[in-house]
């Protein structure tokens, strides 16, 4: 008799499997590998930056007391007692009437409160002397970046959980985080099964095809921030398949495999789980595609069986591995980025579940647009690779016409969402 499996709803899968999750790991890695990499702890500004008052532009810096009296009509000397640039500081004390030449960074002179652009001041020479003179009045602070204005000591600068850009790579600099707090990589085990595939290289022949998955779902595990560890192909047999699962999970955080989840003679991952003792977290989603999906926990490590269907397999993975994984990288919005966008087509058949449809969100006139990226069907490969997006079709008895509202799960961002079920 062929097994009846009961579809639980997908919220109630991810809850499942989140309850499984495990903790992230620090390591430490040079500030110049740090890039794209996820911070594991928040980060402390360990200075003001700048830590000192500076020129903001290339200039002569004065007391603006000085400066009270100067007007078109009446043209304010002052003698230039010094010339510093950027990295210099003067020794010199200003005193009334008196200005240093000061360039674009360099620390004002104690006495200063205000610079005077070169563009506004004429400079000159007398009796061997430098001059500048103007013809306008300063306010205390023009000119003047002032210390701390940037950032102060103390300020929290970006929190644990997220990904190291450009931008955090210069404040990193800034503070002088030489080795940086990241999250360890999780280690995803990977295993793709079925007698039908070939490798890459391999040149097709009569029922078998190409093995598509593999290189997927490496992909898939890269983007959201782990690292694969790819153990090969599986042909469709017990035993084989059943000691290379058992050997693999010791050697990983987390392992996927694909193919061999649902009712079929050959699909031989149920009766893995059920020799090893797993527990059957569920293998009946009510979602399409991706239905047959499969996970299981062996002594708190999480097996995700993913149906060899690629379509299924691309959505199984961003369901419910990458939240796993994103918690491991310390995020506190672990699952895909849920927005609104305008429905681009009609979708009249209704369906019993959930459908994540592979999708292409655009922006038109500011508004998130979400059209199918290709067939909608859980066999087919060509529609994502223009997927940027799965659009959420929920389960019922109505279709969706176009200009119609609908939730999707962005797949290319990295902000995430609390819980987007
Ligand atoms: N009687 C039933 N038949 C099926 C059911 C069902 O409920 N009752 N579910 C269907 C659904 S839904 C799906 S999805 C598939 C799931 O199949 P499996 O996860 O068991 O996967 P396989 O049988 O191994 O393969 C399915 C399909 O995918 C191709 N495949 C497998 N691996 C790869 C790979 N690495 N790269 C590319 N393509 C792959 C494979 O050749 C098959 O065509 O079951 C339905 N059947
Ligand atoms: O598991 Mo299937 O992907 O619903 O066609
Ligand atoms: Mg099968």
């Amino acid at each position: 008799m062929i097994e009846r499996r009961t579809p639980i709803p997908v919220g109630e899968a991810v809850q499942r499997v989140m309850q499984y999750q495990l903790d992230g790991q620090t390591e430490y890695v040079p500030i110049q590998e740090s890039y794209g990499r996820y911070l594991s702890e928040d980060l402390t500004a360990t200075s003001d930056v700048p830590h000192f008052d500076r020129a903001p532009y290339d200039g002569f810096a004065v007391r603006t007391i000085d400066t009270k009296e100067a007007s078109q009509t009446n043209i304010v000397e002052f003698e230039v007692v010094d010339h510093i640039g950027a990295g210099m500081v003067t020794t010199k004390k200003v005193g009334p009437f008196q200005a240093v030449r000061i360039m674009t960074g360099a620390q004002m002179p104690e006495e200063c409160d205000a610079v005077v652009m070169l563009e506004l001041a004429k400079a000159f020479e007398k009796d061997g002397k430098n001059y500048m003179s103007i013809k306008r009045s300063y306010k205390s602070g023009d000119n003047v970046s002032f210390r701390g204005e940037d950032a102060k000591e103390g300020d929290i600068l970006i929190k644990k959980g997220i990904k190291i850009n450009p931008g955090i790579q210069a404040m990193l600099a800034t503070f002088g985080y030489a080795n940086i707090p990241v999250a360890k990589k999780p280690i995803v085990g990977l295993y793709a099964t079925g007698t039908e595939l070939l490798d890459v290289h391999d040149a097709l022949v009569p029922g078998k095809i190409r093995n598509s998955n593999s290189y997927m779902i490496a992909a898939q595990i890269e983007r959201a921030g782990a690292e694969v560890q790819y153990f090969g192909q599986l042909p469709d047999e017990f035993e084989t398949c059943y000691e290379a699962v058992k050997n693999a999970l010791g050697q990983v955080d987390m392992l996927i495999t694909t193919g061999g989840v649902s009712v079929g003679d050959f699909d031989y991952l149920p009766a893995i789980y059920e020799k090893m003792q797993a527990e059957v977290l569920f293998n009946k989603v009510a979602m399409r595609p991706g239905s047959v999906t499969t996970v299981a926990q062996f002594e708190g490590k999480l097996l995700f069986g993913l149906s060899g269907n690629p379509s299924a397999c691309y959505v199984g993975f961003e369901l419910f591995s990458r939240p796993i994984i994103r918690r491991m990288l310390f995020s506190e919005k672990p699952h895909l980025r849920k927005e609104k966008a305008i429905l681009d087509v009609d979708f009249l058949k209704a369906n019993p579940f959930t459908r994540f449809v592979r999708s292409a969100l655009t922006v038109s006139d500011g508004q998130l647009v979400a059209s199918p990226s290709g067939v909608d069907k859980s066999n087919i490969v060509m529609s994502l690779a223009g997927a940027n997006s799965l659009m959420i079709l929920p389960g019922g008895t109505r279709g969706f016409e176009a200009g119609s509202e609908v939730a999707v799960l962005m797949l290319e961002d990295f902000d995430g969402s609390e819980w987007p079920w």
